[in-house]
């Protein structure tokens, strides 16, 4: 019979089907336990729950399956620990990076009827987005940052995929501004951070030549990498664990590469001169408030003192990560940060300031997290045809979904929605057509690259002139002009289960070319020597893709954030802005057009 209120949405004859559906969950975080909330009591058949992590006290705000004293176990497994008691679907909890292929084969993805993202990253949901078109099984993208946020159901080969839009990396600075001319209190965050951290604490590289420095300067170009080789030096120092060098640190940091800046007049034509930090003097007056401004010499204390810490710690632990929720690698950070920021005559930030930046902390709102949740799960619904009263679903009745803040459409409405868009015929994922080689072990063996490809060719009418690439470690195998390897069996290649094969069709000046297609290896341990798969390979035609078209107006990154694209945004804006009804996709925001969203 089932809860009566799920069966009242679904229908009896509905239910019984949501009863044997399974379900992947894949992050257990703020969206993530919302979610297998919202799934179980929903009554969905199975829902396996993949979180590599450890839970935070930072994550006890919103987190709600998790308590004081889970801090420090697993996400996944004390999130089902939490909800099991009131559960009537089989949950499965895996503490595991959802790209581990030894443990999440293709095949093991496959036994699911629909995937949910609920993940931080730009790394991790394009590799699910990707299994998910390689399986052809519908994806439901979703992610939140403070008030916005929006979910993205992705029917593979019907709708677009979460790559069919350029996702931007976070944004970046030159490096001159960095280490020569900072002009923000950013600046100094992520030269302490990214550099000096790093270079003392995390690895020691000295800068690569061909670094895009931004700057043509040959003296100042110089200074900088001759400033990367002497920290190399203090890095030495600083595994010595000889605490009387402090001050030869903080001399070097703040007063000789200061003076050696001010040694370059050009630098300081247009700019305010730093100021070097003469006469310091440390003492054991330290500030403990971490959400005051110090005094500069409050944080030179605690400059002396946490290096000291850190020199220690680096004894036993080798190399040490910044983790802004490590006190001692963020105290490093911001005080660093904050000496320079004085020297340069930049505003002082507090310590919790700090954090906020160097983490890259949005405030994570739980309302937020429980609305895109909730959207997701009932999206499931449609995806999945278990919706009593609504005819079966046409991919094109599907929406995107998005909180306030994102929106552009209209500032007293909380919720907007935009249709899903078709695939984007040039994107890198699902323009590809794909499928699973299935061979037995000794095929491994006795199959060489030459003959596989030639039955790759012959199956799915492939010319002549085709490459062939190893695309887990990115090697060429063959193309036209490069047939040394053919000979080889694919064990001698170091091909196996999970490798992933790219064929493109590499001729010049043809009207039509075949579409490029990927494969991944299955071992198969029914006997059958190669099976290739039973897809469709299509052709296109080059010419026809002019670079401008449907070209997107917005970015939505993974990582993430969502951005304007200036270039090719404003019309299709203008006319986003004018429309009333229906919703369109998302355009309002913030002045520096950047919304983060995880
Ligand atoms: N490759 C991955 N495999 C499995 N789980 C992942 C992977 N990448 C990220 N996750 C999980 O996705 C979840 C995302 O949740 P959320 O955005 O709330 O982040 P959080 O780490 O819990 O919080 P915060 O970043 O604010 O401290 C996290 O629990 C994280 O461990
Ligand atoms: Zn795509």
């Amino acid at each position: 019979m089932g809860d009566p209120s799920i069966v009242k949405i679904v229908g009896q004859k509905n239910y019984a089907k949501l009863r044997s559906v399974k379900v992947l969950l894949v992050g257990a975080g703020g969206i993530g336990c919302e979610l297998l909330k919202n799934l179980v009591l929903m009554e969905f058949g199975e829902i396996h729950v993949v979180d590599l992590d450890t839970i935070d006290l930072s994550n006890l705000n919103r987190q709600f399956l998790f308590r004081q004293r889970d801090i420090k176990q697993p996400k996944a497994t004390t999130a089902v620990r939490a909800i099991q008691h009131v559960s009537n679907s089989k949950l499965v909890a895996y503490q595991s990076n959802i790209m581990d292929t030894e443990k999440f084969p293709l095949s093991w993805f496959s036994e699911f009827s629909l995937i949910f993202n609920a993940l931080d990253n730009l790394e991790a949901r394009r590799y699910v987005n990707q299994t998910a078109q390689f399986l052809h099984l519908p994806l439901l993208e979703s992610g939140t940052a403070g008030f916005d946020g929006y979910i993205q159901p992705i029917i593979p080969g019907q709708t677009e995929c979460f790559d069919c839009t350029t996702k931007e990396t976070p944004k970046t600075f030159p490096v001159c501004t960095i280490r020569s001319t900072p002009s923000q209190p950013i600046h100094c965050i992520v030269w302490a951070k990214n550099f000096l951290f790093s270079q003392l604490f995390a690895s020691s590289t000295s800068v690569a030549t061909d670094e895009d420095l931004g700057t043509e300067d040959p003296q100042e170009i110089e200074r900088i990498k001759q400033e990367t080789n002497e920290l190399h030096e203090l890095q030495e120092y600083i595994k010595s664990g000889d605490n009387s060098c402090i001050p030869d640190i903080i001399t070097k940091l703040f007063v000789s590469d200061i003076e050696k800046l001010l040694s370059i007049e050009n630098l300081w034509k247009n700019r305010e001169k730093p100021t070097p930090l003469h006469n310091f003097e440390i003492s054991n007056q330290l500030n403990t408030d971490f959400s005051s401004v110090w005094t500069l010499q409050e944080q030179v204390n605690a400059f002396a003192e946490v290096t000291k810490k850190l020199m220690k710690r680096l004894a036993t632990e080798k190399e040490i990560e910044f983790d802004k929720d490590d006190t001692d690698t963020l105290k490093f950070v911001a005080t660093a940060a904050n000496i320079r920021a004085y020297v340069f005559h930049l505003p002082v930030k507090s310590l919790f300031d700090v954090k906020q930046i160097a983490g890259n902390i949005i405030p994570a709102i739980a309302t937020t997290n429980a609305i895109i949740a909730g959207l997701s799960s009932l999206a499931s619904l449609r995806v999945l045809n278990l919706l009593k009263h609504i005819p079966p679903t046409d991919p094109k009745d599907l929406y995107m979904a998005f909180t306030a803040k994102a929106s552009n459409i209209s500032s007293n409405r909380y919720l907007s929605n935009s249709q899903l868009a078709t695939p984007n015929p040039r994107c890198p994922v699902c323009s590809i057509a794909r499928g699973v080689i299935s061979l037995s072990t000794s095929a491994l063996k006795s199959i060489t690259l030459g003959e596989l490809l030639d039955a790759i060719r012959t199956k799915y009418n492939y010319p002549g002139e085709v490459s062939l690439v190893d695309k887990s470690t990115q090697r060429l195998l063959a193309d036209f002009d490069f047939d040394d390897l053919l000979g080889k069996s694919l064990s001698d290649m170091k091909l196996g289960q999970g490798s992933l094969l790219l064929v493109a069709d590499e001729r010049d000046d043809e009207e039509e070319l075949k579409c490029s297609a990927e494969f991944y290896l299955q071992l198969d341990a029914t006997g059958n020597k190669l099976r290739l798969p039973e897809i469709e390979v299509l052709s296109f035609k080059p010419q026809a893709m002019s670079p401008q078209e449907d070209e997107p107006d917005y970015i939505l990154n993974g990582n993430g954030e969502i951005i304007i694209d200036e270039d090719n945004g404003d019309s299709r804006k203008r006319e986003l802005e004018d429309a009333s009804e229906p919703a369109a996709k998302m355009a309002k925001l913030d002045d520096d057009a950047i919304v983060l969203l995880d």
